[in-house]
């Protein structure tokens, strides 16, 4: 008689069904579905205004649909978005920094207001810190950081309260060759407990930090996928062939505008 191995369960912690999003006649998001579970990291793809960070900012909680629903840790975004937030730690595409901090008061003051004070601040500073290598920096002023560890203190400051769910706006954007790697290796790291949704333009990250990708083009999902899955859809072994082929380019008129024409 065989012994049933009992199964470990994967959470969905990003839950997203249905999810538009409409700026006056221009539709950015165009009803999305797509869940994330514990474990996951899950590449966000598309060209120049797909609708990735609009997306990124309604699942964050800081802007409203039009319509769909959005859940974090199975808590509404729309109906709590207070308990929502507090499940998420989050790096905007511009992250806002206060220059004349440095890099630990900036995360002592991050911490502090997620609530944290005494010896769990200490700890989540710390921790923060080590997390995305800011030791030899922790003293500087930020108006004094490169453009890398700059960003590295924006994503430190996203992980302070140990969110269960982490979504990240082009968090290797601008970096050096050394820096990207790094964090990418921290991504996969921090999504081995975690789950985490982060946009790229950069293809190679899909295989070097996701284990699944969608690419988005006109706020649709044209493609989903394991990075192996990917790569045999494309027929070439290429990403950059898949995303040409599936994606469109700037040129390309919107099928509105196509019939307006
Ligand atoms: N506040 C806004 N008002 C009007 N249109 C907006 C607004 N925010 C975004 N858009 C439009 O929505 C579309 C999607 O934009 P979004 O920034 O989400 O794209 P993206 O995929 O993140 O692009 P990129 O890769 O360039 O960052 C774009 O056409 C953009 O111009």
């Amino acid at each position: 008689m065989s012994v049933k191995t009992p199964s470990i369960p994967s959470f969905t912690m990003i839950e997203v069904e249905n999810l538009t999003k409409r700026f006056g006649s221009k539709t950015a998001v165009d009803h999305l579905s797509f869940s994330v579970k514990k474990g996951e990291v899950l590449g966000f793809l598309g060209p120049n205004g797909a609708g990735k960070s609009t997306t990124m900012r309604m699942v964050t909680g800081f802007l409203p649909p039009t319509s769909g629903s959005i859940k974090i840790c199975g808590i509404s975004v729309i109906q709590k978005p207070t308990e929502a937030k507090k499940r998420i730690g989050y790096l905007p595409e511009s992250a806002p920094l206060y220059n004349d901090m440095t890099v630990t008061g900036f995360l002592n003051f991050g911490a502090e207001i997620r609530g944290l004070s005494g010896a769990a601040k200490r700890e989540a500073v710390e921790k923060a810190i080590e997390t995305c290598f800011l030791q030899g920096v922790a003293r500087q002023s930020i108006d004094t950081l490169s453009k890398g560890y700059r960003h590295r203190t924006c994503l430190a400051q996203s992980l302070l309260h140990d969110p269960e769910v982490l979504i990240l706006d082009e968090p290797t954007d601008g970096l050096d060759p050394n820096q990207k790697h790094e964090v990418r290796q921290l991504i996969r790291r921090l999504g081995e407990n975690k789950a985490i949704l982060f946009s790229t333009h950069i293809l190679e990250e899909v295989e070097a930090a996701c284990t699944r990708a969608v690419i988005v083009d006109r706020g649709k999902i044209v493609v989903d996928g394991t990075p192996q899955e990917l790569i045999e859809k494309s027929g070439t072994g290429s990403l950059t062939d898949l995303f040409r082929e599936v994606t469109t380019r700037d040129t390309e008129p919107a099928p509105e505008e196509e019939e307006a024409a």
